[in-house]
């Protein structure tokens, strides 16, 4: 009987430690395939890079807010190769940022993102290179979600196909009055493959997501508040100066969930992270070591000092 209850002990917390391990280990690298997908990253990145065009700006402020523009105006902020790489390497650059605690993701010039470069699109579209761009892309955007800083996604304008997938690997989604997002994908006789289908029914449920994905639905701002798509409204700026106006209130929006010590902010993030992805012994053990690198540490002790009158 010892032996059997010792045996099931040893397969749960392998069981643990194999699933903690297995999120480590892509949320380490971030990756969700690797060469024994047969995904060769430094290939792709290569066939991406045939097809140039627009870029993918970030500004990391001492505020600890970055700001990530999606730069193609002329194809109405449509991501070209080099621009998917030109992500990976920014969200690399996210992903060692140790000041960083949140990040606004927006296109540039009253738009959000139209999706894939429809003329890099006709150029891989055989099945095998599609593929090799689906998984690049699902990895940039799994690890885009999994940064240890609370993300948003500013959508003026038109968020549409690779463009709304975009959104959904941000953690919050706030919209402009003249703001669409559309899973144009059907329209393409397609489904999502930037990984916007997995996560979208994580956010709106099932049901919403079916009808989203099924009927190219537009969600407008007053649906998307309804289903739960976006959480926050943004005022209509005044004409002149409407990309800062749009900009300095999302940073006011997300600075309601960026204020305190960096450490404890990037606590937050990892904590829910853990909690959103793995079971619920391993998202436990998560928080309690997060817990730990935050109990007795300097803004632990710092608020304790300043709770004199509670001695
Ligand atoms: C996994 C999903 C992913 C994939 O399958 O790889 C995709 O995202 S596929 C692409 C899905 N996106 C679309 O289908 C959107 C296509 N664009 C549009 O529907 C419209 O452009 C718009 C975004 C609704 C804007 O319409 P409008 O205001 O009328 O402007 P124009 O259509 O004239 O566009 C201006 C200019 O921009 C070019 N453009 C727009 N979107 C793209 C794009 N995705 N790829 C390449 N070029 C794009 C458009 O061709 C115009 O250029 P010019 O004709 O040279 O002026």
């Amino acid at each position: 009987m010892v032996l059997h209850a010792l045996k099931q002990q040893l397969l749960k917390s392998s069981c643990a430690f194999g699933s903690w391990a297995r999120l480590m280990q892509t949320q380490s690298s971030g990756c969700v395939y690797s060469s024994t997908h047969d995904f060769n990253p430094k290939e792709v990145r290569e066939k991406l890079q045939a097809f140039p065009g627009g870029s993918i700006d970030l500004l990391k402020q001492d505020c600890g807010i970055a700001i990530l523009t999606i730069n193609n105006p002329s194809r109405m902020n449509a991501f070209s190769g080099s621009m998917m790489v030109q992500l990976e390497e920014k969200v690399s650059l996210l992903e060692n940022w140790s000041d960083g605690k949140g990040l606004i993701v927006h296109g540039a010039e009253g738009t959000f993102c139209s999706g894939s470069d429809l003329n890099a699109v006709r150029a891989i579209s055989n099945p095998q290179d599609g593929m090799k761009m689906c998984m690049f892309m699902q990895n940039t955007l799994t690890r885009l979600l999994r940064l240890p800083l609370i993300s948003v996604a500013l959508v003026e304008g038109k968020a549409l196909g690779g463009g709304a997938e975009l959104t959904t690997a941000c953690d919050f989604r706030i919209m402009a009055s003249d703001g669409v997002i559309q899973f144009v994908h059907r329209h393409m006789g397609l489904v999502p493959g930037w990984g916007g289908a997995a996560r979208l029914v994580r956010i709106v449920g099932s049901q919403n997501a079916l009808k989203l994905l099924g009927g190219a639905v537009k969600v407008d701002l007053e649906f998307g508040l309804q289903i739960g798509l976006v959480d926050g409204a943004l005022e209509a700026p005044q004409a002149q100066d409407s990309a800062d106006t749009l900009l300095e209130q999302a940073e006011c929006w997300l600075s309601r969930y960026t204020k305190g010590p960096t450490p404890v902010i990037q606590a937050v993030k990892r904590v829910v992270l853990s909690g959103r992805e793995l079971p619920l012994s391993d998202a436990l053990r998560t928080e309690k070591d997060v817990f730990g690198t935050l109990w007795g540490g300097p803004a632990n002790l710092q608020a304790l000092a300043s709770k004199s009158k509670h001695n």
